[in-house]
């Protein structure tokens, strides 16, 4: 029998997938991070959870695995020399540092362009080449720089050993035309003349999620087992593999992702991007039809609100509790915006925004409520946005990651979309990416 394994890069661990061709699951496994590493550390930390993964699917499983795929959190980036050997920390989804640079962006983007948000991996990459033509002491400035990868482009790597490969949904932050399926002039020689280098040389090759890479190395097939001939496909990002877990192919159907933040994806016919929101279009690419997309798009954005935040102030068992004992009939009056630290990416596209967690009530139950209703407001005028600027009009939420089994949560979020809110079958990003894996053989 033919297995396919899907690998899910979240913030608070991985988790693996293995299916069959009819989509059933045959194995799961698990490892959450514990506790912060420092960033010099995450690389070490991803390929050691990347191993303890795969050690746990049974070997009988691993030996007729036919293809794997891994997706990873989206604008995560690393710099790597000729070996894969990151030269300086990686730099985290979430991290606003690229504010920076932003001015110089904007001279070179085009107007409005999703590259336009201080978290983008095109704004991290300029980051670390004006640390590189400033000569700016202790900033990391990486002079051995060979490969800019993300940190799904990285995992894939050591497994099937080639560097400088991307997908086009890991690759669309960076600039890469979705549409047409190329890096633009504005970018590989528009960046020459504001920047000292130029990053044509370092720019990945693009390839579409799910194809076939190549097969993992020799080392690796008999280190873990799998055949020699076990493909490495096309990565993607964490949220659109909790969108292809959850089965949705009809436009107007979206998928809401409750992990560590909120990310929200609508299928469309129309595309939408505007960097005064953080909000942008993934080419979507189906893996029930083979990686065709039918000329449909992922209209989303990714706000920095969400489950971090719950989970700083409660644990997974007190939300539960806690959730348990709220009204999400009554709405809650406070007004929060929940972040960790300043800036947002989406529906407010503002690297200086503060966190709004006052006043807090003494009652536990009562803060919970005002914070799951806060994220509630955030998302529904994420949805609201898109259906403004022309994304097809919304029938249902499918909700994806760790707060999907939070029904008080689910019934507070119906009340502000006003359409269904169900929770799919499936709601694991790892399902997805396993079922991505499959297009090697559709
Ligand atoms: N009952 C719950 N209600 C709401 N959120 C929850 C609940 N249980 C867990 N979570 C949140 O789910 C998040 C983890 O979800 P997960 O999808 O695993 O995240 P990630 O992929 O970002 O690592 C945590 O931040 C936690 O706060
Ligand atoms: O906060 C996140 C961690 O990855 C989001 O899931 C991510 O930013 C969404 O990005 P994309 O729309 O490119 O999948």
């Amino acid at each position: 029998m033919n297995f396919y394994l899907g690998i899910d890069f979240g913030t608070t661990g991985v988790r693996s997938t293995a299916i069959d061709s009819n989509g059933n699951i045959h194995s799961e496994s698990q490892y959450n991070f514990t506790h912060e590493e420092p960033a010099s550390e995450l690389p070490s930390r991803w390929e050691n959870a990347l191993w303890a993964v795969i050690e746990q699917i049974p070997l009988a499983i691993r030996s007729q695995v036919r293809s794997i795929a891994i997706d990873g959190t989206s604008s995560t980036v690393m710099l790597c020399d000729t070996e894969g050997i990151p030269v300086c920390e990686p730099i985290l989804y979430n991290d606003g540092r690229g504010v920076t640079v932003l001015d110089r962006l904007r001279a070179i983007a085009p107007a409005n362009h999703t590259v336009l948000n201080a978290t983008s991996s095109l704004a991290k990459l300029l980051w670390w080449l004006e640390c590189e033509d400033t000569g700016r002491a202790g900033t990391g400035a990486p002079p051995l720089r060979r490969f800019f990868l993300h940190q799904a482009d990285w995992l894939a790597f050591l497994l099937h050993g080639k560097l400088g490969i991307s997908d086009y949904h890991n690759a669309l932050k960076l600039g890469y035309d979705v549409a047409n399926l190329c890096y633009p002039s504005w970018l590989t020689e528009g960046i020459a003349g504001v920047f000292k280098s130029s990053i044509a040389p370092i720019l990945p090759q693009v390839v579409a999620p799910g194809i076939a890479i190549g097969p993992v190395t020799a080392q690796i097939g008999d280190r873990f087992g799998f055949p020699h001939d076990c493909i490495v496909c096309g990565g993607t990002t964490d949220s659109i593999a909790a969108f292809l877990a959850s089965g949705v192919n009809s436009p107007g159907e979206a998928v809401t992702s409750l992990g560590s933040t909120l990310a929200i994806k609508l299928l469309s016919y129309t595309r939408v991007d505007d960097a005064r929101y953080g909000i942008y279009s993934h080419r979507f690419t189906s893996p029930l039809q083979g990686g065709a997309g039918g000329g449909l798009w992922l209209v989303g954005g990714a706000s920095n609100t969400g489950g971090a935040v719950l989970r700083h102030f409660f644990t997974d068992t007190e939300l539960d509790y806690y959730s348990k004992q709220i009204d999400p009939k009554q709405e809650s009056l406070l007004d929060y915006y929940p972040l960790l630290k300043k800036g947002d990416r989406f529906p407010n596209n503002d690297p200086n925004l503060l966190p709004r967690l006052e006043p807090r009530p003494a009652d536990p139950v009562e803060f919970l409520h005002g914070l799951l209703e806060s994220i509630a407001r955030i998302e529904s005028r994420g949805y609201e946005l898109l259906q403004e600027l022309g994304a097809t009009p919304l029938t249902k939420v499918y909700t994806a990651g760790g707060g999907a089994k939070n029904l008080v949560w689910s019934a507070i979020r119906k009340r502000y979309l006003k359409v269904p809110v169900v929770t799919p079958v499936r709601t694991s990003a790892a399902y997805g990416s396993a079922l991505l894996a499959m297009t090697v053989d559709s």
